[in-house]
């Protein structure tokens, strides 16, 4: 017998008791990743205090991915929404790839779509001909980069380009000077020209290797002040953690003579799913830009997400220095440009990231905006003035345009909190607890038997047709006309009603220490049994012509439960109150 038996408790769940099994998958035909030597690494002590500089590759990272890629109007499209959102170095496309990369390029420039501040940037392999086509289409930019790549893993060496290390290091020193000569050649004075090399495939690439094949680059642009080059480390593919990534940027910020004049930049893909992460801890390890596509378009899971990036910044008080203020029409005109579908929990922009279905999350949910306003309204201020402080909720969705309407939905995993809090946000009700248990069973019910999701206006029709009159088909025993209550200077109300009971008009009269239990004598008159147990009430509106909203639980002839009634007159709200609980008792 064991210990936890002889206790009389239950044998506790120990974790020999699941067994995990070899899963038989060919593990052996996948090498581990290298770490990087950098005991005395700094960057996991660091904070991002500010954004980085950003490019965008939507118009050539992330259309050279597309099953359909974007039509010239598409391409403008989406160029003119990176200009407004406030991105300042857009990668425009890879004018030698053909004749659409080529004319778009032209036709920006021609027509001045892009504003002084912005520099467009575009790509090209390290082949004369290609460089030639690629700098030609930048003629008469006001601000324009080069941007050469090539790669220098092992795999890539011998696979791709089969030659030595040292050949590799010669296609991009030989790239580069190419790029200058052409630059010269045909470039004019109104061109601020920049140039940037990415040794593609860095993360399959020996840390020693990138540095000298970026040093050798360096060797031929020569930066100096005012003249820097950007050196773009690619996780062309995702092959590590983002704190091995993280390592190898330290390491790299580290060695790179003429750091100074060196912007480093981070692009990262998406292939293990943590881009985001390898983006934002590269900057902590020295990174200076990122590069990526909106909602993380881009080759195969796509380049790292700017849109989440930037958001990440915001939730944490950082100016991302984007306007995300609209982001469901940033979403529209991606999805239009790229025809790809954002996935409704894609972060921040998704249909539904800011709504909760389940009970606890609702229940949070609107206790936090309870709290904001009681908070705000302690302070003097508006909820828009203090901390962002709402559970489950890591911004507020009015920040990125959305309203509150969809923050909570409900459906079978919902709770009271959600229901109420559909009550109060849309039509200013503010349910007492015990009724919120109450109508949470009825629309319980609803789910259980009928499935699926129950909108607000379901909600509000159900609530309507449970607790309010039908002013069309009125149902129930008692239907109230008009009542006239005195004071004596004893304390005791008399109250006169004229109602219509069981289809009859009928007067009662009943006296009390108020208006309602004057109300609840004059009811015993027609054999209702009724016992006030709580009252509560709320304006439901500011002004001369606010209704208010009483809330009476009656024991009525033994059974317990809830009225409501709504007025402008809160004596007849009460009543009213009363009215709803009887009815209901009976119905
Ligand atoms: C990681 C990235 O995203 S890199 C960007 C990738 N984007 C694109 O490729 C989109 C646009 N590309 C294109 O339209 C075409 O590839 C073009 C027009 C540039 C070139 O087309 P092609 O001349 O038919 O060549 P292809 O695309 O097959 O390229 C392969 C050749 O280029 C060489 N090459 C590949 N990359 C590079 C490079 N960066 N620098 C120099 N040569 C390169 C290859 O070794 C191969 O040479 P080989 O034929 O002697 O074996
Ligand atoms: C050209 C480079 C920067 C690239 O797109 C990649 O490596 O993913």
């Amino acid at each position: 017998m064991s210990q936890s038996q002889w206790n009389g408790r239950p044998t506790p769940i120990t974790n020999t008791t699941h067994t995990q099994k070899p899963s038989g998958m060919p593990i052996h035909k996948y090498g581990r990743y290298e770490a990087v030597d950098i005991p005395d690494r700094t960057w996991p002590e660091k904070r991002i205090t500010k954004a980085p500089r950003w490019l965008s590759t939507d118009l050539r990272d992330g259309n050279q991915a597309l099953i359909d890629p974007m039509s010239p109007a598409r391409k403008r499209e989406m160029f003119d929404l990176l200009v407004r959102l406030g991105y300042k170095e857009i990668e425009v496309g890879f004018p030698s790839s053909g004749e659409t990369d080529f004319a778009f390029v032209r036709s920006i420039i021609e027509e001045g779509a892009i504003p002084d501040d912005v520099t467009i940037s575009v790509l090209t392999q390290a082949r004369e001909d290609l460089i030639e086509r690629t700098v030609e289409s930048i003629v008469g930019a006001r601000r324009a980069t080069v941007h050469l790549y090539n790669a220098t893993a092992p795999t890539f060496r011998r696979v791709v380009f089969r030659g030595s290390k040292n050949e590799i290091k010669q296609i991009a020193v030989d790239g580069t000077r190419l790029v200058m000569e052409y630059a010269e050649k045909l470039l004019g004075d109104e061109t601020v020209f920049g140039y940037q090399y990415s040794p593609e495939i860095f993360t399959d690439t020996e840390l020693d290797f990138a540095l000298e094949v970026c040093e050798a680059v360096c060797d031929v642009w020569r930066p100096a002040p005012g003249r820097e080059i950007i050196l773009n480390l690619p996780a062309t593919v995702e092959r590590s953690t983002p704190s091995t990534h993280a390592d190898r940027f330290e390491w790299m910020s580290r060695h790179l003579t003429r750091r100074e004049h060196v912007c480093l930049s981070v692009h990262p893909h998406n292939d293990r799913g943590t881009a985001v992460a390898a983006a934002e801890l590269a900057i902590m390890a020295g990174a200076d830009r990122i590069e990526g596509c909106l909602f993380g378009q881009g080759e195969r899971t796509g380049n790292v997400d700017l849109v989440t990036l930037g958001m990440n910044l915001f939730s944490q008080g950082v100016d991302p220095q984007i306007d995300f203020s609209q982001i469901d029409e940033i979403r529209r005109t991606s999805e239009y440009c790229n025809q790809m579908q954002i996935h409704p929990r894609h972060p921040y922009a998704g249909d539904l990231v800011y709504t909760a279905f389940s009970g606890s999350h609702q229940d949070a949910i609107k206790k936090g905006f309870d709290a904001m306003e009681a908070d705000a309204a302690a302070r003097g201020v508006t909820t828009d003035d203090i901390e962002w402080a709402v559970p489950y909720l890591p911004i507020d969705p009015k920040d990125v345009g959305r309203s509150y309407e969809a923050v909570i939905r409900v459906n079978s995993q919902s709770g009271k909190g959600g229901i109420a809090y559909v009550l109060k946000n849309d039509h200013k009700l503010d349910l007492p607890r015990r009724m919120q248990i109450e109508f949470s069973r009825i629309i319980q019910a609803k789910t259980d038997a009928e499935g699926g999701e129950v909108t607000p206006k379901e909600i509000w029709s159900v609530f309507q047709d449970e607790y309010l009159p039908n002013p069309v088909d009125p149902w129930g025993r008692v239907q109230l006309r008009s009542g006239q209550s005195t004071s004596d200077t004893d304390g005791t109300d008399t109250l006169t009603v004229e109602a219509v009971v069981d289809g009859a008009d009928t007067v009662l009269t009943g006296s009390g220490n108020g208006p309602i239990s004057a109300f609840v004598d004059a009811l015993n008159g027609i054999g209702v049994d009724a016992r006030v147990l709580d009252y509560q009430e709320h304006t439901m509106s500011e002004g001369a012509s606010a209704q208010a909203a009483s809330y009476i639980e009656c024991a009525i002839d033994g059974k317990v439960l809830w009225g409501i009634g709504i007025d402008a007159n809160t004596t007849r709200a009460s009543l009213k109150a009363v009215v709803s609980a009887v009815n209901r008792a009976s119905r």
